[in-house]
């Protein structure tokens, strides 16, 4: 598409979606579900053209580091994992029309809300064609239609995906232009869809997107930002299992949005736990960006250690590299975290409670964990069959969005003739 056709066949496709979208929020439950198994088989079948839309990714790819690679790939594992996540979301109760809070008033009338989908949502998210199913199949289940721009890398891959979604929507008497692609690299179409006629523009990606979509949108948005995620080791941890879970928190992939980016440790247990920390992950290849009383300790067994900077305390590298602090107390530890993250997800490993529940409380993030890796911030592992992404927002929706992320509520007032008096 050029750019002089872009705007004109957007408008088409933003009208199309609407119209969509009004079918999809009457469309059956069965209908609805039909199309997530019609979607499951046709994952499974891992089509040739698939494939080789693909391959087509990871060949103009070859210039990207080994994570951003692999989060392009589709191979057969992944995709049947994506058909598993179409049929779990079938398999979730309907949260469309469900009614709740139902109260007989004094004047005899019954209110109470009810379950609806949010209509129209667009969709701007990175490099990774998986999230296009996520997102298509949470929004078939929520009866809402969509509008979605993945990253320019995974073009060829989401193109051939959406087109196994809209073949799905068909075979189960949907409308196909209830899912559809922003089939460009173009990002005026991301300029475009900040003032598009949607409900909702949910922006999935780094701070560049998010300054734009900020500066930009005259519609509602749902921010899923970025992650600088941090695990605080407490003085009363348990260090052999602080270990595991701050190894899995930072190496076991770390691209992820929810993989940790700093290390606080107190200062009482820093002596015993950082060397046994860096004798691990000098085999693992992690860089330690070290505050001037960590560094010393950690040189003792690794050469990767190097002066903390300023910057360093805000940074999501998305990389084998970790900034690390010591602090006195709980009180700094909060306190840090609270100004140099980013609100995504915070961990705290310690076995004395009055401190977990502390974290609980004061730390102002989405998810607040204990003794848990910050990797588990997932809408699968948190039970919502898959997830749109992590909301970074305060507002309608926190943390991992799934299908009730994807709908709002409407008041009804059910009466037997009633008038006010
Ligand atoms: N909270 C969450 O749920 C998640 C957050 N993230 C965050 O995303 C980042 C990693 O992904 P990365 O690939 O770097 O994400 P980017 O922000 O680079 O890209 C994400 C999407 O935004 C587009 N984009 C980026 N900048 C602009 C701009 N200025 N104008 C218009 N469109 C733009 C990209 O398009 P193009 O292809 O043209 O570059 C892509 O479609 C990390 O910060 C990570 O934490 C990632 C996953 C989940
Ligand atoms: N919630 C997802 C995070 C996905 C994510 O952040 O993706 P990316 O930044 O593209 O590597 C997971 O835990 O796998």
């Amino acid at each position: 598409m050029d750019t002089d056709g872009l705007l004109p066949a957007l408008s088409a496709l933003n009208r199309a979606a609407r119209e969509a979208s009004r079918r999809m929020a009457r469309a059956s439950t069965a209908a609805r579900n039909a199309a997530l198994h019609a979607l499951a088989r046709r994952l499974r079948a891992a089509p040739e053209a698939l494939q080789a839309a693909n391959a087509q990714d990871l060949a103009a790819a070859a210039h990207l580091d080994a994570p951003l690679r692999a989060r392009l790939v589709l191979d057969a594992a992944t995709l049947a994992t994506l058909a598993e996540g179409c049929e779990q979301i079938a398999a979730l109760l309907d949260p469309v029309g469900a009614m709740t809070n139902l109260q007989r008033r004094p004047s005899g009338i019954q209110v109470g809300q009810m379950r609806v989908p949010l209509g129209l949502f667009g969709m701007v998210f990175e490099s990774r064609p998986n999230v296009s199913i996520e997102a298509a199949s949470l929004a078939i289940k929520s009866g809402n239609a969509c509008i979605l721009r993945g990253g320019s890398e995974a073009l060829h891959s989401n193109r051939a995906l959406i087109q196994l979604v809209q073949e799905a929507l068909r075979e189960a008497q949907l409308p196909e232009a209830a899912v559809q692609l922003i089939d460009t690299p173009d990002r005026a179409a991301v300029g475009w869809l900040c003032r598009a006629d949607i409900d909702l523009l949910i922006p999935r990606g780094g701070k560049g997107l998010i300054e734009r979509v900020s500066a930009e949108a005259t519609v509602p948005v749902l921010k899923h930002l970025d992650g600088n995620c941090h695990c605080y080791v407490d003085a009363h941890a348990d260090l052999a299992q602080a270990l595991t879970v701050v190894d899995n928190a930072k190496t076991q992939k770390v691209s992820p949005c929810n993989a940790t980016e700093s290390l606080l440790v107190h200062r009482a247990v820093a002596a015993e736990f950082l060397p046994r920390l860096a004798a691990l992950w000098a085999a693992k290849g992690v860089t330690f960006h070290a505050c001037p009383d960590s560094l010393p300790l950690l040189q003792r067994v690794t050469t990767a250690a190097v002066p903390a900077t300023e910057a360093d305390w805000g940074t999501e590298y998305l990389s084998l590299d970790i900034s690390v602090k010591l602090v006195d107390d709980l009180d700094a530890a909060i306190a840090h975290i609270n100004q140099h993250g980013s609100h995504h997800t915070d961990a705290i490993l310690t076995t004395h409670h009055p401190s977990a529940m502390r974290f609980l409380r004061e730390v102002d993030s989405a998810s607040v964990m204990v003794n848990a890796s910050t990797r588990f911030a997932d809408g699968f592992e948190y039970g919502l069959g898959a997830e749109i992404g992590i909301s970074t927002d305060k507002l309608h929706a926190r943390g991992p969005v799934g299908l009730e992320g994807l709908t709002t509520y409407k008041w009804v007032v059910l009466g037997e003739g009633q008038v006010r008096t």
